[in-house]
């Protein structure tokens, strides 16, 4: 796919597949003649009643699972943002090569595979506090970039990202779209300072004065003050969606990125599920705003998916239990 203007992108994002509300049912009724007393798992009943209504399937499987990072370079590091130098984010992608990152170990673990994408490494978006970070170009191209990343075969996704300098543009995005200013939605990341903090929030304040006109529209807002591995995320999180695929969010980077999504469209995020809450500051509120009820609360604040393949743990615990259990009458049980 490859989206031509903003227009084309808004109006494939306001134009969605609903779920299988009889799938979901048919997960629900199942769940009821298993032997528990009914409704006793409680949240992994209805992760399988998700699964199946996104995948279209009566009995939801997960012989699939994917992890697709998205690693993207930011103009606005020259504004002192991270605790951290922006070449990280190369030598961070080797050593995702290399398997010794935390996802790779995680992956493994979930049974998931997993694929790492960078997006012009070595070319930065511009700084926001100065112009716009992407053109409409650029920032369709990554879109297009992550939609073409997801492919049709797969049961479960979670999306990672990997960029210097990310949560501060993903707050700014946060901001525009929910308002309540910088502060906010501004957290330490890697672990700023106080003084680092305070950059942050005057480069994301700057960041929203200057591209003001942009904050009626969610997609413009991306391109201005957002990434292209966040515009990655965003467009496979669209395809996904397309492709009757659920999501496992992952933390306050990748809720960010698909944020525009639940703007554009009150269901336009209903596919996904938050993994996790994590640490940074600006996090529970944007769950909080998007509706989103994370699974897991574990103080992490890494990104690169880690939240989310952790959560693949459950899925597959709620997915086991759901297709493995006997019946009342199968196992001779009796009923209250
Ligand atoms: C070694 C290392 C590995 C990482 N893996 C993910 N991040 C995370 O930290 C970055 C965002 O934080 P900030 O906005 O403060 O730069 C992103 O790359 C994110 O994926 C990492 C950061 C570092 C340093
Ligand atoms: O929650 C996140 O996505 C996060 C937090 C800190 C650093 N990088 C990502």
């Amino acid at each position: 796919m490859a989206f031509k203007s903003f227009d084309e992108l808004r109006a494939a994002c306001q134009n969605l597949p609903a779920g299988s509300e009889a799938s979901a049912q048919a997960v629900a009724r199942r769940q009821d003649t298993l032997t528990k007393p009914q409704g006793s798992l409680g949240r992994l009943e209805t992760i399988v009643a998700w699964l199946a209504r996104w995948q279209g399937r009566d009995t939801p499987k997960l012989d699939h699972v994917k992890v697709i990072v998205f690693a993207g370079s930011h103009g606005v590091t020259a504004q002192g943002v991270s605790a951290f130098p922006s070449e990280v984010t190369v030598q961070m992608v080797a050593n995702f090569a290399g398997g010794g990152a935390a996802i790779n170990q995680l992956a493994r673990v979930a049974g998931a595979e997993l694929d790492v994408i960078p997006l012009e490494i070595y070319r930065q978006t511009d700084d926001f506090t100065q112009s716009v970070a992407m053109s409409e170009a650029e920032f369709l191209t990554a879109v297009s970039t992550g939609f073409d990343a997801v492919t049709k075969d797969t049961d479960l996704i979670c999306f990672g990202e990997m960029g210097i300098g990310n949560t501060t543009p993903a707050a700014a995005i946060a901001a525009a779209l929910f308002g309540g200013g910088a502060e906010k939605w501004t957290g330490r990341g890697t672990g700023v300072d106080d003084a680092g903090l305070k950059r942050k929030i005057v480069a994301i304040d700057k960041g929203l004065a200057l591209h003001a006109d942009a904050i009626a529209d969610p997609l413009k807002i991306a391109a201005a003050l957002g990434g292209r591995e966040l515009a990655a995320i965003l467009g496979a999180t669209l395809a996904a969606r397309q492709l009757g695929i659920p999501v496992l969010l992952d933390g306050f980077v990748c809720t960010a990125a698909v944020a525009p999504l639940a703007k554009l469209d009150s269901a336009g995020v209903a596919h996904t599920l938050a993994a996790h809450v994590s640490a940074e500051a600006g996090h529970r509120a944007l769950l909080q705003a998007l509706n989103l009820d994370p699974l897991l609360d574990l103080g992490m604040r890494l990104g690169e998916g880690s939240g989310a393949c952790l959560a693949v743990n459950l899925v597959r615990s709620a997915l086991e239990c759901h297709t493995g259990m006997a019946s009342f009458a199968e196992a001779g049980v009796s009923e209250k």
